[in-house]
C-alpha cells in the first residue's frame, strides 16, 4: 500500500468483526486490541495481515464504497444504496460527468456520485450538515467534490456552469426545477428523490411545466433473502418505503 492510501483493517473478536479505516502514515491506530503502527502497512498488499502490539491479527483490504457508507456519520435521512443504485443506473452517470447535487445532508449520495463522476458540486443549506458531509467525503478519499453552503433555490439562479446530471433531494425540489434546464446540458438527466406522494406529484407538475423528456417515477423495493438451518425465505426485517425517484431528461 502507498503512503496516504486508505486501508480497511478487519479483525475478529468473539465472533464479531471489528473494522477500521485508516491512512498509511506515521501515525498509530489505538484499538481495544492493541496499537498498530500505520507506517507498517506501507510494504503490505491487500490480503496481507498486520499484528498489533498485543498480538491481535488484522487483515488488510482496500476500502470500497459500502465500507465508507457503513462508517459514515449520519444526519437527517441519508439515501439508501438501493435508491442510489437506481439513480446511478438511470442517469447513466459516468467518469466524464459533472454533477450538481442538493441537499447534501450527510453526503451519502454525494460520496457515491463522487466515486464515479469527474466532479460533483453539492449544496446544503445547513452549515453543520456541510461539516458532517465534508468529513464523510474526506474520509472516503474524494477530492473531486465541492461542498457549498447555500439555498439551492436561490443559488441555481446564479450558476454560470452547466452540468451533465442534477440530483435533488430537498423538501423544495419543485421550486428548483423551473431553473434546472438553464444549467443542465441538453440530453442531461435530472433525478429527484421525494418521500411523499404529494411532494412527488408537485415535482411531476414542475417537470411537465419545464418540458422535460423521458420522465418516469418509480420506487425501488429491496427484499433480502435469509438463509438458515430451518430454511430459506425472505427476511422478516426488511427496508420498507424510503422514497420515490423521478428521472427526467432535458
Ligand atoms: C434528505 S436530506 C438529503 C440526504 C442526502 N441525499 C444523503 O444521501 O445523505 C435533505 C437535505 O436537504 C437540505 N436542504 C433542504 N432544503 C434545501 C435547500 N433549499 N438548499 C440546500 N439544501 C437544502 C436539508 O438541510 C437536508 O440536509
Amino acid at each position: 500500500m502507498l503512503t496516504g492510501e486508505l486501508v480497511l483493517l478487519k479483525t475478529s473478536h468473539r465472533d464479531k468483526v471489528r473494522e477500521f479505516i485508516v491512512k498509511v502514515s506515521d501515525d498509530q491506530l489505538h484499538t481495544d486490541f492493541g496499537i498498530i503502527e500505520l507506517s507498517s502497512l506501507a510494504d503490505k498488499v491487500p490480503g496481507d495481515t498486520v499484528v498489533s502490539h498485543k498480538g491481535q491479527e488484522f487483515t488488510i483490504q482496500r476500502p470500497k464504497m459500502p465500507d465508507f457508507f457503513r462508517h459514515a456519520k449520519r444526519t437527517g435521512a441519508p439515501m439508501m444504496p438501493k435508491d442510489i443504485g437506481m439513480i446511478i443506473a438511470y442517469t447513466g452517470l459516468n467518469k466524464n460527468d459533472v454533477v450538481l447535487d442538493a441537499g447534501t445532508g450527510s453526503g451519502i449520495l454525494t460520496m457515491y456520485l463522487g466515486s464515479i463522476a469527474k466532479r460533483v458540486v453539492t449544496y446544503e443549506v445547513r452549515d453543520d450538515f456541510v461539516g458532517v458531509a465534508r468529513k464523510n467525503v474526506e474520509n472516503a478519499g474524494l477530492d473531486n467534490v465541492e461542498l457549498r453552503c447555500g439555498d439551492i433555490v436561490e443559488e441555481i439562479k446564479n450558476l454560470d456552469e452547466k452540468f451533465d446530471v442534477i440530483t435533488l433531494d430537498t423538501q423544495n425540489s419543485k421550486d428548483v426545477i423551473p431553473h434546472v434546464r438553464n444549467v443542465l446540458y441538453p440530453g442531461g438527466f435530472l433525478a429527484t428523490y421525494s418521500p411523499f406522494f404529494e411532494q412527488t406529484k408537485e415535482i411531476r407538475d414542475a417537470i411537465e411545466a419545464a418540458n422535460f423528456y423521458e420522465v418516469m417515477t418509480f420506487e425501488c423495493s429491496e427484499r433480502e433473502i435469509s438463509f438458515s438451518s430451518r430454511g430459506t425465505r425472505p427476511s422478516t426485517s426488511k427496508v420498507g418505503h424510503t422514497g420515490f425517484i423521478t428521472i427526467a431528461r432535458a
